[in-house]
């Protein structure tokens, strides 16, 4: 199977990147990369080849639409004229509805909606996938398999997306937020940079194998660091006076506006 990246930038080259870690071949890999110098580097890092839109068109069998919300109209364009009847398209376009793509991609085109996130770069993706009305049992079978490869997958409906590009999809960008404020904190607190850094690196990390392989709810692991009269409880009742918990609620909720507001510009 022949997978082609249509924009190679930061999510283009983490799927790359992860497919190839996964055991894919580089010859089964294709991108699209508006910039040369970026295409050149791309494949000087990967050994994938840079071409151009129709060449990926006829020859993948998987079109993984990766460019800008903001830029997808000319490619849509290019795209109609190019994609035939074996090609499955996926996006990973924050906010726009599979109904955009099937409207302008010829009749019958089958797309599926993913919202992955950065850390594909590293085998440890959250994708959630939606087929859009055209696709097969089939071929969301292979997008899944396609993208355990590189992370977990959950299938949801598509009225769910835009919640889940405000949680999973961005939520590593609030995460490192959280983590370079903590080094912020030690660096307050007198400590080097570098020191404060391993600290809360390695302390998120923790944190994130605990969430993920010991099974207990978070509240019990925050319970379990919280003791009675001592330090923890003082770092909490700060955070709730300042409404960090509120903050985030907005933050999310707010982030799920704009990708609503990012498929609105593109409705007839
Ligand atoms: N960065 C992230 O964490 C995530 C991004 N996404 C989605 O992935 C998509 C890409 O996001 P990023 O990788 O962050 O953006 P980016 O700007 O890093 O990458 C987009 C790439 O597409 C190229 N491009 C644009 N139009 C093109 C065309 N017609 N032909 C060939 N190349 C073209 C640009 O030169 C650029 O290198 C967006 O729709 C975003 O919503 C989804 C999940 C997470
Ligand atoms: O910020 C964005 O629009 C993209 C979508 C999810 C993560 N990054």
């Amino acid at each position: 199977m022949t997978v082609a990246v249509l924009g190679a930038g930061k999510i283009g080259e983490a799927l790359l990147s992860g497919l190839l870690d996964a055991g894919y071949d580089a010859g089964d890999l294709l991108f699209t990369e508006r910039h040369p110098e970026r295409a050149a580097e791309l494949t000087d890092r990967y050994g994938v080849k840079g071409v151009e839109v129709a060449e990926a068109a006829t020859r993948a069998d998987v079109l993984v639409v990766a460019v800008k919300p903001q830029d997808i109209e000319p490619l849509l364009d290019e795209l109609a004229d190019l994609i035939g009847p074996g090609s499955l398209v996926v996006s990973m376009c924050a906010g726009l509805p599979t109904s955009l793509f099937e409207r302008r991609l010829p009749a019958g085109t089958p797309v599926i909606r993913v919202m992955p996130n950065t850390p594909m770069l590293v085998g440890a993706a959250m994708s959630a996938v939606s087929p859009g009305k055209h696709a097969t049992d089939e071929q969301l079978q292979i997008v899944e398999r396609l993208l355990s490869s590189v992370g977990k997958v959950v299938v949801l409906p598509e009225s769910q997306q835009d919640a889940v590009t405000a949680l999973s999809g961005s939520g590593p960008a609030y995460f490192f937020y959280l983590v370079e404020a903590m080094i912020d904190a030690g660096i307050l607190l007198g400590l080097p940079r570098a020191v404060a850094q391993q600290l809360i690196v390695q302390a998120a990390v923790g944190a994130g194998k605990m969430l993920d392989e010991g099974g207990e709810h978070p509240v019990m692991l925050r319970e379990n660091v919280t003791s009675p009269g001592g330090t923890t409880i003082n770092g909490i009742r700060e955070l709730e006076k300042h409404g960090v918990r509120a903050a985030l609620l907005d933050a999310i909720e707010s982030a799920r506006d704009r990708s609503v507001e990012l498929g609105k510009a593109h409705e007839e």
